[in-house]
């Protein structure tokens, strides 16, 4: 199979785990954070800075690529990793969260769902075997089903249909699962915040033996408590020895949470996308550094970060460039907030380890500012 899970050791003061995952295209220790690269790139980075700061795995976006330049044009290429030049590892989204949160809906049917083109207008259908076909072409080495993603909130009738039709597309994209031992794929499990629904929709993934589980439709504007306790119900259902994932998670805080109640992977577009509006991410909480009190401040942007970026440019310089849009100015703020979440993660690995991921919550979450 593509993808295996390696579990190191469980966190005796929490229920997070230490572990490794095992792909195609190299391994990497989780709990992990994902940088996201939806148009084949993660936005201002190269393939070779991924690498420098040990982003072994990077997401991107069945449907935007699909839509622009074409699934065909990459398989021509000789896959995604060939076409971007990235050869770690790479997960890609089936396309049902973009389909639900991008385009006008026309209707959903069971066969798979009509809508518009968001760019064109043009009308577009996708459905289980076309969105495995799509990720078939981009050759990635996760693969994520086709699952209907129903908007927040939603009638505990309206969440049921929806669990259930996830459940029959996630079989679905089994069955049009051309190259298992090549290709990963992860089934998502759905149920809003009805617990039983959550349930159900764990179980009937778990029945149908996925390499790995994704938790979807967790962050989409619930509070973070209602997430804390999805997440304390539905991993103990999903089987240990394959990998959990946490979709679209997150803020540093919800980084540890997540990990505290046994997820191992998680992607968010957060660090990315503030950065390009000169926002970081340091030890002492968030900072704009195009503010003005950093004008004359010639310190890096977080003295406990020994990035490339703090080691060699400081606050006053970034925030001339960001104040003057210069595109180096987001690529130093893009670099150091993707290392500083991967930088986090692994201080939660080491935690894990030593077995006090308790006391290095309420350390970071103290240093941080968070309540
Ligand atoms: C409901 C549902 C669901 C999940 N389904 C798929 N295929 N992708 C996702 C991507 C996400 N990104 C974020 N960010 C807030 N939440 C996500 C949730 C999903
Ligand atoms: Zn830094």
């Amino acid at each position: 199979t593509a993808i295996t899970y390696e579990h190191i050791k469980t966190c005796q003061q929490t229920g997070a785990r230490l572990g490794k995952v095992h792909t195609p295209h190299g391994s990497f220790d989780t709990p992990a954070f994902m940088p996201v690269g939806t148009l084949a790139t993660v936005k201002t980075m190269s393939p070779e800075e991924l690498q420098e700061m040990n982003a072994n795995i990077i997401l991107s976006n069945t449907y935007h690529l699909w839509l622009r330049p074409g699934e065909d044009i990459i398989e021509e290429a000789g896959g995604l990793h060939r076409f971007m030049n990235w050869d770690g590892a790479i997960l890609t989204d089936s396309g049902g969260f973009q389909v639900f949160s991008l385009s006008d809906m026309r209707d959903i049917k069971e066969e798979g769902v009509h809508f518009r083109n968001h760019l064109s207008g043009e009308k577009l259908f996708l459905s289980p075997e076309k969105a495995m076909s799509i990720q078939n072409s981009l050759g990635s080495d996760i693969m994520m089903a086709f699952d209907e993603c129903p908007p927040y909130p939603a009638s505990h009738d309206y969440m049921k249909a929806s669990v259930e039709r996830t459940s029959r597309w996630a079989e679905r994209c089994l069955k049009a699962h051309e190259r298992p031992s090549e290709q990963g794929l992860f089934g998502i499990v759905q149920g809003g915040e009805y617990d039983d629904l959550r349930k159900q929709s764990a179980k009937d993934l778990v029945s149908l033996d996925f390499p790995g589980y994704a938790i979807g439709g967790l962050s989409v504007g619930e509070p973070k408590d209602i997430m804390n306790r999805m997440l304390e119900f539905t991993t103990p259902i999903l089987p240990a020895d394959k990998p959990r994932y946490l979709m679209g998670v997150g803020s540093p805080d919800s980084l540890v949470d997540g990990a505290i109640r046994g997820i191992d992977m998680f992607d968010c577009v957060l660090p990315t996308r503030i950065a390009r509006n000169g926002t970081c991410m340091t030890s002492g909480g968030r900072l704009v550094v195009r503010n003005a009190k950093y004008a004359r401040d010639f310190s890096p942007i977080d003295e406990n970060c020994d990035c490339h970026v703090c080691k060699n440019y400081t606050r006053a310089y970034i925030r001339h460039l960001v104040k003057c849009n210069e595109t180096f100015g987001f690529r130093l703020t893009t670099y150091h907030n993707l290392y500083f979440l991967i930088e986090l993660m692994k201080q939660v690995r080491t935690a894990i380890s030593e077995d006090r991921l308790g006391d290095f919550k309420e350390a970071f979450f103290e240093q941080y500012g968070f309540n």
